[in-house]
């Protein structure tokens, strides 16, 4: 378009463009090189390297902020902190936010909030995932309480979105504050080693209240989170790495709770036995093996995506393939604390089946549980509750279920770890199986107490009874005979019995009691 000839407007297409590339500086070329510096990438490269190219939709690129006070308002971006918008992800629609440190911190003004809110409400009215890129110093301390009420905006929506659309955090820089509140509600997330972290109130609140002295990186950096509190379901080297997991991670989800997850086509060609699964399991029931091998051997290739792996090592979780089949896998791990149940295993595994649930994610639970830890620290902490908590989230998924017991399964953990009982569609054992109350030896030394003591060698006694009480208990064939135990298979079988049976399981329909909502022990 030309400019009138005399005219002092500027061309609009000009206007446009000078606009545009404004918007596309950010908070400036020196901040983005010191965003640079500290080994972060911008708002917009982080956008450009998790969307398909070219696919990137920008929304409210020329937003601004409507703050006043302390001189704020003679301080504009274009786009106020942060880069909103939907693209696609390996061809399928997400939603984005990036927040911009380079203006004003990242930091979230209403109008910033305003920018998230609205591509919020696009994803749950279109029913596609929200990826949220957060890099931010939280409430815009400028704008007061127009910044809180921005950021209850977005909780509300995290809460409302939850179950309906997979909503992944990614943590690239400061989440500090009641900003954490916002990943904390979402579904995944992921925190980028060293130049990440979060934390409610930092270091030097800390100090003054605790007279803790801590950093920023052990206090609440990625590793701390991904091991210690478990916050956080991934710790990633750097940016790229963090980028490249929330791909991976969005593959085997559904866009929405009304979609089935995306199968990868499968034609079998004959060669499912896994012959490996047959010696796995060590003969002495005391020795560990890795629960992770077994999910290996029963997975395609090397699909499996272990989620939360360094916290509460005890259980393992994380999605998996079979037969291109998106399944999320939750098995005791008898390497860590004998796959014994803790408060930290059960709320991590949890919160996983609840997931799983939500978005129509089919279950393959794998047993070895010896129990739950006991202790005055688990007691004192909880075991009762938290435990509870992965008892409810089996009870109340009603996604196809299957477990496979593979050895232990003892006492209250046998009921938890997704009996028949509570709902499991299909249960097998391996022959190493062992469904008791409790490992023979604790069990004979409670029920024969006083055979024992009465006799001549106490010691040969309790041998005596404990080879008594594994000949009768230790085994899967008291809970087939009563049908607990749908099928004893081979382990080298296991993969080819799981393609059927998930098959088989396909149409499935189940519907919880009509209520408002359950009351889950939180
Ligand atoms: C419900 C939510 C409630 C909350 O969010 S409560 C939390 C409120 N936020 C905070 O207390 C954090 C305040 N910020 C900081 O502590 C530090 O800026 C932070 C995040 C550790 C980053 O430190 P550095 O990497 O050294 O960067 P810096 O301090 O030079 O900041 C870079 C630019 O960003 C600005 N900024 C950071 N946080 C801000 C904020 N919350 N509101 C307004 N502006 C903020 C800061 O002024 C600086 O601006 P400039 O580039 O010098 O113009």
């Amino acid at each position: 378009m030309k400019q009138a000839e005399g005219s002092s407007k500027q061309n609009p297409l000009e206007m446009l463009r000078e606009k545009n590339e404004q918007a596309l500086k950010g908070g400036g070329v020196e901040r983005i090189a010191a965003q640079h510096a500290k080994g972060k990438l911008t708002a917009r490269e982080r956008i450009s390297l998790l969307l398909d190219e070219g696919s990137f939709q920008e929304l409210d690129r020329f937003v601004v902020h409507r703050g006043t006070d302390f001189g704020i308002d003679r301080e504009k971006y274009l786009g106020d902190g942060v880069v909103t918008g939907f693209g696609k992800v390996l061809g399928r629609l997400v939603y984005v936010f990036s927040q911009d440190f380079t203006v004003f911190g990242g930091s979230l003004s209403e109008a910033h909030a305003e920018k998230i809110v609205k591509i919020m409400d696009l994803a749950m009215k279109n029913g596609a995932p929200v990826i949220g890129l957060n890099d931010s110093g939280g409430a815009r301390i400028q704008e007061g309480v127009s910044s809180l009420g921005g950021y209850a905006d977005i909780f509300y929506r995290n809460t409302l979105a939850s179950g309906v659309i997979p909503q992944i955090s990614a943590i690239m820089g400061p989440c500090a504050g009641g900003a954490v509140y916002s990943p904390a509600i979402t579904d995944f997330i992921l925190m980028v080693e060293q130049t990440s972290y979060m934390f409610v109130t930092g270091p030097n609140v800390v100090k003054t209240v605790t007279q803790e002295q801590v950093s920023a990186e052990e206090l609440g950096g990625a590793m701390t989170h991904a091991s210690k509190s478990g916050v956080t379901h991934f710790a990633c080297a750097n940016e790229v790495a963090c980028i490249d997991q929330i791909k991976h991670l969005l593959s085997y989800l559904p866009q929405n709770c009304e979609e089935e997850a995306p199968s990868l086509p499968y034609e079998t060609k004959g060669d499912e036995l896994r012959p490996a699964l047959d010696t796995l399991v060590p003969e002495n029931p005391n020795h560990p093996y890795d629960m992770r091998e077994v999910t290996a051997e029963i997975a395609d290739g090397d699909s499996f995506l272990e989620v939360h792996k360094d916290f509460a090592e005890n259980i393992v979780v994380g999605f998996a393939r079979i037969a291109g089949r998106s399944v999320g896998v939750v098995g005791n791990q008898p390497a860590v604390l004998a796959g014994v149940l803790d408060i930290h295993a059960s709320i991590k595994a949890a919160r996983f089946v609840r997931f799983c649930d939500c978005f129509n994610i089919p279950l393959l639970v794998l047993v070895d549980v010896p129990g739950f830890l006991p202790g005055t620290d688990q007691e004192w902490n909880g075991i009762i509750s938290n435990g509870a908590k992965l008892l409810y989230a089996f009870s109340e998924a009603t996604v196809p279920r299957i477990t496979v017991i593979t050895r232990k399964a003892y006492g209250g953990a046998y009921d938890v770890m997704n009996s028949k009982h509570i709902g499991a569609d299909l249960n097998f054992a391996w022959p190493s199986a062992e469904i008791a109350v409790m490992g023979a030896k604790g069990a004979a030394e409670i029920i024969f107490k006083r055979e024992i003591a009465r006799s001549d060698n106490p010691e040969a006694k309790l041998r005596e009874k404990i080879d008594e009480f594994t000949d009768r208990f230790a085994n899967p064939y008291t809970a087939a005979e009563r049908g607990y135990v749908d099928e004893v298979i081979l382990p080298s079988e296991t993969r080819q019995r799981l393609i059927r049976a998930f098959d088989m399981l396909e149409n499935k329909v189940d519907t919880l009691p009509r209520k408002k909502h359950g009351n889950i022990p939180l």
